[in-house]
């Protein structure tokens, strides 16, 4: 009974649309907070002009030391240029000092922007949220961690970027410098690596999102099974419980391998852009020499490229790929609608409001074109099935041992996805709900009866644990428990699930289906262990609450109190009336002759 796993894309995290809305807030924001900032940006680019100067000076002076100093014979001069490229590097000390000094103007009010951001979101949270039990789980994380991962994601940005575009000016001034022609070897690799670095963003920030997504489904996922656990093993949903698991796993998995995929992208792009110009430079060499081109400009020229360029381009590259697929990811998540509510560490109390918002004009339960099969060869248990129980109705399943009843409830209750086939409770398909939803739709009841230790209001008060005590004591009145209210000396008095009858166990979990708030009770030969009287008052205590009432019916009499009788018959299904059936169904006759021959 109680909350079980769904179906695996029941709580997928994000919608693509509301994504896709948030990127574009993001980048409006973005270009916004730029705009705010145009004078810290100049002051900026001015500190790392210098940069550019800085690395057109490297490889320079290299190429002057050779082509003026060493190849000449002239060692003196030769030093003296390369003690100029050392100055150029020691005079990139105050350069980064001016970097750093502007760096905060930029990353600071972006931190402030989040945290006030985030705040804003909580309090939206809690002040939209009537009942003051929301609480936005996420909302600690957000204002502590996640924005300054993304503060620092966007220093290093920043530094990367700006280096990138700085730096490669210098080094191209200085290959033009040296000789135009290292153009025609540099550029096109070049720009064929950036280009494909940028075509490549848009997927690896995909797959990056997926990514985390998937990990953040495994956490939900393991919170859910945890909670739910004395559940699922009570109703015997291990499987498909342990099936949702591994697929998210699977999903988590696969994520990961399609980010190593364009991290592998990645090192590719590093290469194009940065290892092929010198791999090019040198294959050109005797080409280039052929043109003027002198031993000192190619030495200049492959400074440029390995001491400036490709440093650069490796940094730049890395950091877009990680700390701005991060960055992206944070920023839309704070711009976009609140995350995907963590599951609730208890059962709720009330059932959502129903998709439609007409409760009332929806079946509880629509079944269309089901099949279920155990396996990919195994005979179909549920074939083609249509079922409507319209909300309010009293519905008996029958039919021969091993036939599907149970099948069709769990299937009904969303605790296993069909082969095809569409279910809808209360016309939202199950699928669309999280478990959380489905547990404040419906309650499932297994035969075998769960009941923990504890008091026996606790165990009553399972699925709504802030039921009034006189909500309770309606419970006891209407399912006829006082006698095992006064056996266990009370409501408040621990009890110990063994020392209880099979049939006491059931009484205790049809209480707790009489007091929870699901509209949708699934009963699977709940009262099996019962008394025949005890049953009867507890169906009619179920059917009494509000709501609708689905039974597999262990005896006839469950059969004749129902509103209408479903016959399981192999692929077929019948419905009726009681005394319809009898007159349709030759199987019908046959379970009532065996349960009149069997009870006399
Ligand atoms: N997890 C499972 N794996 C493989 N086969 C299964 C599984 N669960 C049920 N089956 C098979 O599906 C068929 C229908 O089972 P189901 O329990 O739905 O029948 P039932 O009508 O409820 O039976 P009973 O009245 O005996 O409880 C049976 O043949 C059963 O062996």
């Amino acid at each position: 009974m109680g909350p079980g796993p769904a179906a695996p894309h029941a709580d997928k995290p994000h919608a693509d649309n509301p994504r896709s809305g948030a990127s574009r807030r993001v980048r409006a924001s973005a270009v916004r907070f730029l705009r705010r900032r145009a004078a810290v940006l100049v002051r900026l680019a001015a500190w790392s002009a210098a940069e550019s100067a800085q690395t057109f000076l490297g490889g320079w002076c290299v190429a002057r030391s050779l082509d003026d100093g060493f190849l000449r014979g002239a060692p003196a001069t030769g030093l003296l240029w390369l003690g100029g490229a050392a100055l150029a590097i020691l005079l990139g000390a105050p350069v980064v000092r001016g970097v750093f000094a502007q760096l905060p103007l930029l990353t600071e009010p972006l931190r402030d922007a989040l945290v006030r951001r985030s705040v804003v979101q909580a309090l939206a949270t809690a002040t939209a949220d009537t009942t003051g039990r929301a609480v936005d789980a996420t909302a600690v994380s957000r204002l502590t961690s996640q924005t300054e991962i993304a503060r620092d994601s966007f220093a290093g940005l920043v530094l990367a970027a700006r280096s990138f575009v700085f730096v490669a000016a210098g080094a191209l001034a200085g290959l033009v410098s040296l000789a135009p022609q290292f153009l025609l070897v540099v550029l096109p690799p070049l720009v064929l690596g950036l280009a494909l670095f940028t075509a490549s963003l848009r997927p690896m920030a995909r797959a990056q999102h997926r990514y985390l997504d998937a990990d953040e489904y495994i956490g939900r996922r393991a919170q859910t099974t945890r909670t739910a656990l004395r559940d699922i093993v009570a109703c015997g949903t291990q499987e498909p419980a342990d099936a949702l698991n591994r697929r998210a796993i699977d999903e988590a998995a696969a994520a990961q391998r399609a980010l190593a995929c364009w991290a592998a992208v990645r090192t590719l792009c590093v290469a194009t852009a940065g290892q092929l110009p010198v791999l090019l430079l040198l294959a050109a060499t005797p080409w280039l020499l052929g043109q003027g081109v002198t031993a000192g400009a190619l030495v200049g020229a492959l400074t440029y490229l390995l001491q400036a360029l490709l440093p650069a381009l490796h940094t730049l590259m890395t950091v877009l790929g990680t700390a701005g697929a991060r960055l992206l990811v944070i920023l839309e998540r704070l711009a976009g609608p609140p995350p995907p509510e963590a599951e609730p560490l208890t059962t709720p109390r009330q059932p959502p409001a129903p998709a439609s918002g007409h409760r009332r004009a929806a079946a509880a339960v629509e079944l269309r074109r089901v099949e279920v099969a155990y396996g990919p060869g195994a005979r179909a248990v549920l074939d083609g099935l249509d079922l409507t129980v319209e909300d309010g109705e009293h519905l008996a399943v029958v039919g021969p041992s091993g036939i599907g009843k149970s099948t069709l409830l769990r299937v009904a209750a969303g605790l296993l996805t069909p082969d095809q086939g569409e279910v809808r409770l209360y016309g939202r398909p199950v699928g669309d709900c999280r478990p959380s939803h489905l547990a404040a739709l419906r309650a499932l009841l297994p035969q075998e009866a769960y009941v923990f230790t504890g008091t026996l209001r606790d165990n009553l008060r399972y699925l709504r644990p802030d039921a009034r005590p006189s909500d309770v004591m309606a419970t006891v009145r209407a399912l006829a428990l006082d006698p095992l209210v006064d056996r266990l000396g009370g409501l408040d008095r621990p009890l110990r699930p063994d020392a209880l009858s099979l049939g006491e166990r059931q009484l205790v979990a049809l209480g707790r289906a009489h007091l929870c708030a699901a509209p949708l009770l699934l009963l699977d030969e709940a009262t099996c262990h019962t008394d025949p009287v005890a049953e009867a008052t507890a169906e009619h205590a179920l059917r009494s609450r509000t709501g609708t009432v689905v039974v597999v019916a262990h005896r006839l009499s469950s059969a004749l109190r129902a509103d209408r009788v479903l016959v399981l018959d192999g692929t077929r299904a019948q419905h009726g009336t009681h005394r319809e059936l009898l007159g349709t169904s030759a199987l019908y006759r046959d379970l009532v002759g065996h349960w009149n021959d069997a009870h006399g």
